[in-house]
């Protein structure tokens, strides 16, 4: 068995993508799996940290405010065309994935040129450009969210899976991997990190929210800023004198989300598909301040499903207001019966087993 994954740009298309592969890895343990991803996205480094080997194609999406920007644009189109179809020529998969991310174009819609089948899976509720363009010649479109169909035009080939989650994120041990962070027992844990490349607004917040609890000693706070804003946040901590210590962890990005989520009391973060999907496999109580900046305020709608359920507190950021964040936490901190009931409903969120439906689907999977 042969796979080229494809998708990137962002975790939110990379780690479900690998969640697909380990599972085709799990049933087809001599799989050969090939990653393709753009040469800007993440994918560069996540994917080979996770073990799988990637071929990188130079592809960006169309600038809209700087259309001089596209003559770049339309030179690395045509060059990432002509390595997708050398990578399928040299690779033959059996199977195209598609996990959504501008590099997932040009592979699967050459990969179908080439008469070879093609699956896409898509994250959100309102489906990204890429794959609503690739979705006429594709087998099946897996979706997220049931929600999605209605934005794509073949509801035949649609098969609603839920959100794939690594396994490492399943019944991880929360003691353990409070040890293996250094916190104790007695500790509240509060994790905070805005999607895979950090978020401005919350890490404003969360300084204030530092500021706030610093030398609350049982207040471990862990923070993943985003690499582009990892300095800045550094410089104004230090500008406010504030001390990070082991009561206060600032990273850039967290490499164990699985161990720090299973070691949380409460999320604070975006709510982009995959993070809460995670969120929810884990059983953890959040505050989700969902990206206005997203196709059809998705975030939002992703927030609200677990809202509604009881798991999760929805803040807009139109509504975000530092201090409030801070009596908020305070008030959970303080009634752990609270966090208790978010915590079980959050995990009545689940998706199940999404990966498993997703390679239940591909018809070259069958035996
Ligand atoms: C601004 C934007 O366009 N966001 C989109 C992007 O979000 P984004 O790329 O942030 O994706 P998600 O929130 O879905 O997932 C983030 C992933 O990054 C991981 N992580 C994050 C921080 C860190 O330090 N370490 C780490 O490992 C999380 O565990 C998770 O696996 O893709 C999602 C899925 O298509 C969409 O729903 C989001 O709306």
């Amino acid at each position: 068995m042969k796979v080229i994954m494809t998708g990137g740009g962002t975790g939110g298309h990379i780690y479900p993508a690998i969640a697909i592969a380990d599972e085709i890895k799990k049933r087809f343990p001599d799989a050969e799996i090939l990653f393709v991803g753009a040469k800007r996205g993440l994918e560069k480094t996540l994917v080979p940290d996770n073990g799988y080997p990637i071929k990188l194609i130079p592809v960006q999406g169309f600038n809209r405010k700087n259309p001089l920007k596209n003559v770049e644009v339309l030179r690395d189109l045509k060059q990432g065309n002509k390595l997708s179809k050398q990578i399928l020529k040299e690779f033959q998969p059996d199977v195209v994935i598609g996990t959504g991310g501008y590099a997932s174009a040009p592979v699967v819609k050459m990969a179908q040129k080439m008469h070879i089948p093609t699956y896409i899976h898509e994250q959100n509720a309102f489906p990204g450009v890429t794959n609503k363009m690739l979705e006429k010649h594709v087998e099946k479109v897996f979706l997220g969210f049931e929600e999605g169909s209605e934005y794509f035009r073949h509801p035949e080939k649609h098969v609603a899976t839920g959100n794939p989650v690594r396994k490492s994120f399943y019944g991880m041990d929360r003691e353990q991997a409070r040890k293996d962070l250094g916190f104790r027992k007695k500790d509240f844990v509060l994790l905070a990190f805005g999607g895979s490349q950090g978020a401005g607004r919350i890490n404003q917040a969360m300084i204030s929210v530092i500021e706030a609890f610093q030398r609350i000693g049982d207040m471990k706070i862990c923070l993943a800023t985003g690499r582009y804003y990892y300095d800045a946040v550094c410089s104004e901590l230090t500008e406010k004198k504030i001390d990070i210590n082991s009561n206060i962890k600032v990273m850039e990005y967290i490499s164990d989300m699985n161990r720090y989520l299973a070691a949380a009391d409460l999320v604070i973060s975006r709510s982009g598909a995959i993070t809460v999907a995670e969120v929810t496999v884990c059983g953890k109580p959040a505050i989700f301040i969902p990206s206005p900046h997203v196709t059809g305020n998705h975030q939002y709608f992703n927030a609200k499903a677990v809202a509604e359920k009881g798991g999760a507190v929805v803040i807009e950021e139109k509504d975000l207001d530092h201090q409030s964040l801070v009596d908020r936490i305070l008030q959970m901190k303080k009634d752990p019966e609270i966090l208790r009931d978010m915590a079980e409903k959050s995990l009545l969120c689940a998706p199940v087993d999404a990966a498993g439906v997703i390679c239940d689907n591909i018809r070259e999977f069958e035996r």
